[in-house]
């Protein structure tokens, strides 16, 4: 059974983790696998650890897998390990550190001697720190003194793994004539909706009917009896309303496309048209500011930071882009939390005799990511994923996007429906729900704690 989260308009997440109470970043699993940071205030000395007491070191400790990481308040050194002792590169002044036994039971003594409050203002200070990298995100605790994990990666666009690759630049088909850049009015990608890039966007049927009634009929016809359609060449609906810069009201998605999970394709390298064609959005990256701040009972949410309209873009669901066989085997090593990280590119799988369940691609986000990852579920969201891809011929590597699915004020919560089904689906869902409601057995059902009026009472199940 997969555990992973669905693309939109596919079937429900079926992950989830079994544990009760709260997620917060030192009880998830990532923390679980890497034990909590020391810390140890002492002298400024670092010496060989193991035989001294826990004066020589001041600083924070990290265990890693191969390694530990030793942060002092002024330079981050990295102590490799090795069976017999532990080398310090670079710094050749420093002394050497034994640190095979970190930490020792001194360390650890004088770490549970020491304030607590001292190492929290440490760790977030050091999480501050990593946030300075991060356009336009904060951090806000008003609950208690804990951060998001250290060990969490901000990252700007997605990192491919082993065995994850993008369709060959080449097969990116661009728009051509009459698309071309500095477009002005009436010849560009918005007015023609014609574009290559565009050939399996929605059919806009109004604009069909108008232009060629007996096309229009072959089409409807084809449609009706499921089979296979060629859409190259018929007008398309194109993805985005047109920004007025003046107002500062930005680009918004259209309505077809943000009340149906049509995926939206964008323009690419390979198109006539310059940057400022107004089918680039999502490749642009996040504009809206956001914090991620504390929830009572849901671990970490995201607000965002001023105030946005129906349809506007917020961002992408950024990660580790891993392929099935890696989520298994990080599945196996990381719990039950982890599943809830992990997002299937399974949008189009069907569309393709190779492309499956097994063989799509996952982002994992645990490790990696950007503030989105930190989104929390809502049974009713004000915002919704939606699938941007930006190569028409790769079914594999898509963009998931977060887009505002009604206006929404400043200091929100920003939530979407982690399964985000139609309203068949929806039925089957709440079957499913009731019976694991009833079921004391079943240990996978995760109590949903959105607090929305139609909560449905699980995440997932
Ligand atoms: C993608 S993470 C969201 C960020 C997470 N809150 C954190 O602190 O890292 C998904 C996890 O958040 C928690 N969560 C999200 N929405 C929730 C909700 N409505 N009720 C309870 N827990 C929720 C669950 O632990 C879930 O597995």
């Amino acid at each position: 059974m997969s555990r992973k989260r669905k693309s939109p308009d596919s079937d429900p997440p079926l992950s989830r983790d079994g544990t009760n109470g709260l997620l917060t970043p030192r009880d998830s699993t990532h923390l679980s696998r890497e034990p909590s940071v020391v810390s140890i205030s002492s002298s400024s000395d670092i010496g060989d650890v193991t035989s001294q007491s826990p004066e020589v070191y001041n600083g924070l400790l990290q265990k890693k897998e191969g390694r530990i990481l030793a942060k002092k308040a002024s330079a981050l050194q990295v102590f490799t390990r090795s069976r017999t002792n532990f080398s310090q590169s670079r710094d050749a002044s420093v002394i050497k550190v034994n640190a095979t036994n970190l930490p020792t039971p001194q360390m650890l003594q004088a770490a549970a001697a020491s304030p607590f409050t001292s190492a929290q203002r440490l760790i977030r200070e050091a999480f501050w720190r990593k946030l300075k990298d991060v356009p336009k995100v904060r951090l806000e605790n008003k609950i208690d003194a804990s951060t998001p994990s250290l060990d969490f990666i901000f990252i700007p666009e997605c990192v491919l793994r082993d065995g994850v690759y993008r369709a060959d630049l080449q097969t990116s088909e661009g728009c051509q004539k009459p698309c071309r850049p500095n477009m002005g009015q009436n010849i560009g990608c918005e007015y023609t909706k014609q574009c290559t890039c565009l050939e399996y966007a929605a059919v806009d049927e109004e604009a069909l009917r108008k232009r060629d009634p007996d096309v229009y009929q072959t089409y409807k016809a084809q449609k009706d009896a499921n089979d296979f359609i060629e859409t190259a060449g018929l007008p398309k609906r194109f993805p985005y309303t047109k920004p007025n810069l003046d107002a500062r009201v930005p680009s918004t998605l259209r309505s077809f496309y943000r009340d149906t999970r049509h995926p939206i394709y964008e323009c690419n390298q390979n198109c006539n048209c310059g940057p400022g064609c107004k089918s680039r959005v999502a490749q642009k990256g996040r504009r809206v500011p956001l914090t991620i701040f504390k929830t009572p009972n849901r671990g970490w949410g995201v607000l965002c930071d001023e105030d946005l309209i129906r349809g506007e873009f917020i961002d992408t669901y950024l990660g580790e882009v891993i392929t099935n066989e890696e989520t298994d085997r990080r599945e196996s090593i990381g719990g039950k939390d982890k599943a809830s990280y992990l997002y299937s590119l399974d949008k189009f799988v069907g569309d393709d005799d190779e492309l499956t369940e097994e063989t799509c691609f996952v982002v994992d986000g645990q490790y990696m990511g950007g503030p989105s990852r930190f989104i929390n579920h809502c049974c009713e969201p004000n915002c919704r994923q939606y699938t941007v891809s930006y190569n028409k011929h790769d079914l594999r590597l898509y963009d998931i996007a977060f887009f505002a699915y009604e206006d929404i004020k400043k200091g929100t919560e920003l939530t979407f429906d982690y399964l985000d089904k139609d309203e068949e689906e929806e039925e089957d869902v709440v079957r499913k729900r009731e019976e694991a409601a009833k079921d004391p057995e079943n240990l996978d059902k995760k109590p949903c704690n959105c607090g929305a009026v139609k909560c449905r009472g699980y995440l997932w199940v």
